[in-house]
C-alpha cells in the first residue's frame, strides 16, 4: 500500500522566489529597453513558466516580441537566474518543519512546478532540499504542464503514490486547477503570487501558515475524497 503523497508547487508555495525572479526577468527585459517590472507586477506574470513570464512582460510594456528575441530573452533569463541561485530565495515560514512532520509520519513528498525542471532542481539543490523529494518535475519534464492533469498524475506516479491518496498544495490557479483536473485534493496558500485571492480558486482547504500542515490534516482531507 503506497504512502500518502504531498505535492508542493514551488514558486509562491514552497519557496519565496520573487526577488530572484524579478531580478532575473529585469536582467533580460531591460537589455531590450523595457522598463523593469516590480514585485507587484509578478502576480500577473508568474505561474506559466519563464517563456510566458517574458511574453507577458513584453505585453505589459506594449512591446512586440519576435520568436528570435524570445529565444534570446529566455537564454538571458535562464543563464542569469541559474548563475545567481539560490540567491535571495527562501523557503516559506514553517514549511521545513511541516515537511519534517510529514516525512516522520511516513509521507512521500514531491514538487510539481511550471518552472523549468533544471531551474527547479538547481534551486532546490542550492537550498539543500533535494533529498526531501521522491520526485521533482518542471513545466518541461513531460509533454504537458499544469493545469493539465497529466503533469500532476505523472509526478505522483513518479513518486510511487496514488492520486486518491495525494494532496496538491499551491498558491495559484494552475495548482488548484491541476488538482481538480486530476481528482486530487488541494490546499491553497494565500502568501504566494496569485493575482486573485486563493480562496476564490475554491481549493478543498486554505491554510494560512505551514504550521497548520500536519499528517492529521492530510489524513482528514484524503478521507473526504
Ligand atoms: O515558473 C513559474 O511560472 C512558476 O511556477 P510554479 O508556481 O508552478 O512553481
Ligand atoms: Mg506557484
Amino acid at each position: 500500500m503506497s504512502a500518502p503523497v504531498v505535492v508542493f508547487d514551488l514558486d509562491g508555495t514552497l519557496v519565496d522566489t520573487a526577488p530572484d525572479l524579478v531580478a532575473s526577468l529585469n536582467h533580460a527585459v531591460t537589455q531590450a529597453g523595457l522598463a523593469p517590472v516590480t514585485y507587484h507586477d509578478l502576480t500577473h506574470l508568474v505561474g506559466h513558466g519563464a517563456k510566458a513570464m517574458i511574453e507577458r512582460t513584453f505585453t505589459l510594456r506594449g512591446r512586440p516580441l519576435s520568436a528570435h528575441d524570445l529565444d534570446w530573452q529566455m537564454k538571458e533569463f535562464v543563464d542569469f537566474y541559474h548563475g545567481s541561485m539560490p540567491g535571495e530565495s527562501i523557503p516559506y515560514p514553517g514549511v521545513i518543519a511541516a515537511m519534517d512532520r510529514l516525512a516522520e509520519a511516513g509521507y512521500t513528498l514531491a514538487v510539481c512546478t511550471n518552472k523549468l525542471e533544471m531551474l527547479a532542481k538547481s534551486l532546490l539543490e542550492g537550498l539543500a532540499l533535494t533529498s526531501r523529494f521522491a520526485a521533482i518535475t518542471g513545466g518541461d519534464t513531460f509533454h504537458v504542464r499544469k493545469p493539465d492533469a497529466e503533469h500532476l498524475l505523472s509526478t505522483i506516479r513518479l513518486a510511487g503514490g496514488a492520486p486518491e491518496k495525494s494532496v496538491m498544495i499551491g498558491d495559484s490557479l494552475n495548482d488548484i486547477l491541476v488538482a481538480r483536473n486530476a481528482s486530487v485534493r488541494s490546499i491553497g496558500v494565500p502568501f504566494g503570487y496569485s493575482d486573485v485571492p486563493v480562496e476564490s480558486l475554491a481549493p478543498d482547504l486554505v491554510i494560512r501558515h505551514f504550521n497548520e500542515l500536519t499528517p492529521e490534516l492530510i489524513e482528514r482531507l484524503i478521507a473526504q475524497a
